[in-house]
């Protein structure tokens, strides 16, 4: 009897977000499956909410950024110094705790009034354009650019320049592909935020650039590790929210009774963006996210080998009916339950709450400031911006 072939990762969503058969198929399967990731290797793919969950909580697994010296992983940030995906147990605890006061709920707090007005003024500033008007251009770039410039006192003015390198550095380079220019973008990221880092002394204020010069000053963090931290936000902290937007936006579109339901009780708008991250979080041909057992384990009956390579896959989490259900109606009165958008354990996303304020100020008004919001293009015309890990659109243009 011939072998069936492995599953090839990655799974293309269709209609642009929407989860691909594939994925749901073979989700149906079971918790967990032998598959082959992008690079040619061979590995596993967890496709089972609690089981991810339990992958993401357990010390036997190495993160994202820790690969075996067997394995390249596709982005260059990963490994890197000072970012947070890259160490592990009480020296990721260190790294993490230097920059957790800018993600506290007293700093997004007083942000959420910055956020709000910033998102007014650029509805306002979409609304002075004439239409067409690319969405993507006046909206859903610079909100998530502009919110964590202030976050970490660098100028908005300066977003054009860090944006395109961390783009660079956030495309799809797998071991195949040519890495130089990701590694160029990189490190052209980090010597700007040197730069940025050493003009705090003259101009301290209240902005993380300015907590990791006081902890690389007080040895808590060398120099190197608090650069990459700061440059790993500016990474991490951009492009996913754009993507997010987007995607949340065409979601919206793609569903009208949804949509009006919001319109009709903004009061549903918490739930709303829940449902967005779980039903359409970013990611084009994103299927996870790394972790590496460091002994053999086993995962739902499974047997794992150390040194394997176990993509916990987030997105197919959300459409699995033990924890979810009728996990593919999208849904923004569902009851709320936890979803795996940020992720799980001690590398959850440190954002999950600065973002979730950023899409409740786009969705908590959008359709009531712009009534008649709509594409200006079939949306299939849409280029999906397919090289980028987040994915995202090049070009969003609306009508109102
Ligand atoms: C909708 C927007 C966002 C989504 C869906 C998202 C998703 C995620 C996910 C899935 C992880 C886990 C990565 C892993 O374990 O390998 C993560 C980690 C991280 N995210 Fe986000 N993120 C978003 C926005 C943000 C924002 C706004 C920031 C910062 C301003 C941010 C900063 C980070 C950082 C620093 C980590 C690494 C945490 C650690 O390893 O301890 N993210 N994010």
């Amino acid at each position: 009897m011939s072998e069936q072939p492995l599953p090839t990762l990655p799974m293309w969503r269709v209609d642009h977000i929407e989860p691909s058969p594939e994925m749901l198929a073979l989700r149906a399967n079971g918790p967990i499956h032998r598959v082959r990731f992008p690079s040619g290797h061979e590995g596993w793919w967890v496709t089972g909410y609690e089981e991810a969950k339990a992958v993401l909580s357990d010390a036997a697994f190495r993160p994202a950024g820790m690969p075996p010296t067997t394995f390249t992983p596709d982005s260059v940030i990963l490994g890197s110094p000072g970012w947070l995906v890259s160490h592990e147990g009480d020296e990721h605890v260190r790294l993490r705790t230097l920059v957790a006061p800018a993600f506290s709920s007293r700093r997004v707090k007083l942000l959420a009034q910055h956020v709000e007005a910033v998102a007014a003024q650029l509805f306002e500033n979409l609304a002075a354009q004439r239409q067409p008007a690319d969405l993507r251009r006046h909206l859903s770039f610079p909100l998530p650019a502009m919110v964590i410039s202030a976050l970490m006192g660098v100028l908005y003015e300066d977003h054009a320049f860090f944006a395109r390198l961390s783009d660079e550095v956030m495309t799809h380079q797998h071991e195949s592909g040519p890495r130089s220019t990701s590694r160029l973008a990189w490190d052209e990221l980090r010597a700007y935020i040197r730069c940025k880092m050493r003009d705090k002394r003259q101009d301290p204020g209240d902005n993380l650039l300015t907590d990791l010069l006081a902890a690389v000053d007080h040895r808590e963090a060398t120099e190197e590790e608090a650069i990459g931290l700061a440059a790993g936000m500016l990474v991490a902290g951009h492009e996913s929210t754009v993507a997010q937007i987007e995607f949340g936006l065409l979601a919206m579109f793609r569903h009208p009774q949804q949509r009006e339901r919001l319109v009709g009780d903004p009061s549903l708008v918490d739930k709303a963006v829940e449902e967005i991250l779980r039903m359409y979080p970013p990611g084009a041909g994103w299927d996870g996210i790394m972790r590496y057992p460091k002994t053999d384990v086993t995962i739902a009956g499974v047997h794992i080998p150390a040194e394997s390579k176990v993509l916990v896959g987030l997105p197919a989490t959300s459409f699995d009916p033990r924890h979810f259900d009728e996990p593919e109606i999208f849904d923004i009165g569902r009851e709320e339950k936890p979803h795996l958008a940020f992720s799980y354990g001690p590398h959850s996303c440190i954002g999950g709450a600065l973002a979730r304020l950023e899409l409740k100020a786009v969705f908590g008004s959008i359709f009531q400031r712009f009534p008649a919001l709509r594409l200006a293009m079939a949306p299939e015309e849409l280029k999906l911006r397919k090289e980028i890990i987040t994915g995202g659109f090049e070009e969003f243009p609306v009508l109102w």
